[in-house]
């Protein structure tokens, strides 16, 4: 593969793919808390389906304002409330946009099992300490570059330099997405589609690797299964696709994998 990245393929993360206990209940297969975003509300809500989709046992979304709006729109599994759930093991926030007291709650969880860091909510440089490899951002190259700098040395050497300044697993979002690990791991993805390019897919990807993080899946290897199924989607359903669609088609590219 170029650039020293391996591709990303079934074999890199497929046995750790999570599969619930025969006897488990719903609190075994993780808990994902999303800050609901207040003005582009849909972006939270196609990350809520993804999340509850791919398998998390509950997904919730935090709406400090709107509670209603979200509750009348989301999928009726989704949970609403207006502080952080007790039980979440998964912070995602970003999709939509994100309030400056609800970054830093994010930045500050080190007691999450993963904290999933999209959109607006990609911390700056000054605010990579309590970072952790748990923790995962998911820039598109005009964020990447927004944050972080021009990617002068390429994305997968970028995305590693971030990954190693940051101490966060880096999904660098692109027709050939990059996932780096601080250690100096990295995957290209090429299993995707142009069809993906399209609104609304960035947000559904930051719920699927949220969702399979909060099941228990190592956060580097949950962002590669969530590109590499989300590029499955992009795959098998091509012109016409829209972001929800992606999420209505995971319970069979799930039972293909499992
Ligand atoms: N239904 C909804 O509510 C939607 C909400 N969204 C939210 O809208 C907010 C803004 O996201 P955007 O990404 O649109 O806007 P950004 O504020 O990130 O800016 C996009 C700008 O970056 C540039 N750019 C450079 N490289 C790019 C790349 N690889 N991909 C995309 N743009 C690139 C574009 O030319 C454009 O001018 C996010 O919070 C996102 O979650 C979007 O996801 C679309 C759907
Ligand atoms: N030409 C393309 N080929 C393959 N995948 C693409 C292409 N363009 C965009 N994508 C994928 O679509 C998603 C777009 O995410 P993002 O830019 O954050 O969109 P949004 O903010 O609208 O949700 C990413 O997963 C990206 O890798």
């Amino acid at each position: 593969m170029t650039d020293n990245a391996d591709r990303n393929d079934p074999d890199v993360w497929g046995k750790r793919l999570p599969r619930p206990s025969s006897d488990g209940h719903k609190y075994d297969r993780g808990f994902v808390a999303i800050f609901g975003a207040v003005e582009l509300t849909g972006a939270t809500r196609l990350a809520a389906g993804a999340a509850s989709r791919i398998g998390a046992g509950l997904v919730g979304v935090v709406a400090r304002e709107r509670g209603d709006v979200y509750r009348a729109s989301l999928l009726p599994d989704i949970m609403v409330s207006d502080v952080l759930p007790q039980k979440a093991n998964v912070l995602l926030g970003g999709p939509g946009g994100i309030a400056d007291n609800e970054k830093a709650t994010m930045l500050k969880a080190s007691e999450m099992d993963a904290r999933v860091f999209d959109a607006g909510a990609i911390p700056q440089e000054r605010q990579f300490g309590g970072l952790d490899p748990s923790c995962i951002f998911t820039p598109h190259i005009g964020e990447f570059e927004r944050n972080f700098g021009a990617l002068e040395d390429g994305p997968v050497a970028g995305a590693i330099r971030v990954a190693q300044q940051s101490n966060a697993v880096i999904v660098l979002k692109s027709s050939r997405t990059v996932i780096a690990h601080p250690d100096g791991r990295s995957i290209v993805n090429e299993h995707a589609s142009p069809y993906l390019a399209k609104a609304g897919t960035g947000d559904v990807l930051a719920g699927m690797i949220a969702g399979l993080a909060a099941q228990g899946m190592p956060s580097f290897e949950a962002s590669c299964a969530a590109v590499w199924m989300h590029g499955e989607a992009g795959r098998r359903i091509g012109p016409g696709l829209i972001a929800g669609d992606i999420v209505e088609g995971l319970p069979k590219i799930l039972k293909d994998l499992l």
